[in-house]
């Protein structure tokens, strides 16, 4: 992370403590409720700049015998970590991602979240994720992303058309 930090200020609509955050997407694989296929991560904003998530590890998320797969603890990453810069301002997609796996992650558990941004240069936003089964001193992963900045209408425009939601989207409503 860089040295040069700007200042880091809550947007004043942006979710408040304790509150359940819109998803990113409908159909956003993370935490759309109408993923058919997804994670549907209810994510909930914290204090300062952190989002809070619990993912019960269903036996569809398995990857070596009885335990997650690292593709799905990855995603879930990316998706909660993907919604801490909605409390400071406008949205932005993954550049960068990094996790740990530091335990192995039993089906029947459920995962804790909790992403917190650590700081932001311009466009670029830095946060790091950790993840526990219910004792924040005994962490199970760990992860570190960088997220950048976009303008939403312009980043999209080109792909909407493919969204499950595009005939909405395009419709303008809701507004991309
Ligand atoms: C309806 C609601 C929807 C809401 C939409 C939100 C959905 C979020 C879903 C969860 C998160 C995801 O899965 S997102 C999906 C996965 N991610 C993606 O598809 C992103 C694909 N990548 C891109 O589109 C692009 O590479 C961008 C946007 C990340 C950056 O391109 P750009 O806009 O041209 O900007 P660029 O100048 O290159 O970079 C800006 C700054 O970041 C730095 N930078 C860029 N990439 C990297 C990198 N990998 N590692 C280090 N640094 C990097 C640059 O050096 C620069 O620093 P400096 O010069 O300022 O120092």
């Amino acid at each position: 992370m860089p040295d040069e930090l700007d200042v880091l200020e809550r947007h004043p609509k942006t979710s408040e403590p304790g509150e359940l955050m819109r998803p990113h997407n409908m159909t956003c694989f993370g935490c759309g409720p109408e993923s058919p296929h997804g994670l549907h991560l209810e994510m909930y904003a914290g204090e300062g700049f952190s989002v809070d998530a619990k993912m019960p590890v269903q036996q569809w998320m398995e990857g070596g015998p009885g335990v997650i797969h690292g593709g799905i603890l990855s995603s879930a990453f990316d998706d909660v970590m993907g919604m801490t810069p909605r409390l400071i301002g406008p949205a932005a997609v993954t550049a960068h991602l990094q996790v740990d796996f530091l335990q192995p992650i039993p089906v029947g558990k459920t995962l804790h979240l909790h992403a917190e941004i650590l700081g932001k240069q311009r466009r670029k936003i830095y946060v790091e994720g950790v993840a526990h089964l219910g004792d924040p001193d005994r962490p199970v992963a760990r992860a570190n992303g960088l997220f950048v900045q976009i303008d939403v209408r312009a980043h999209f425009a080109d792909h909407v058309e493919n969204s499950a939601k595009a005939a909405e989207y395009l419709g303008g409503k809701p507004q991309l």
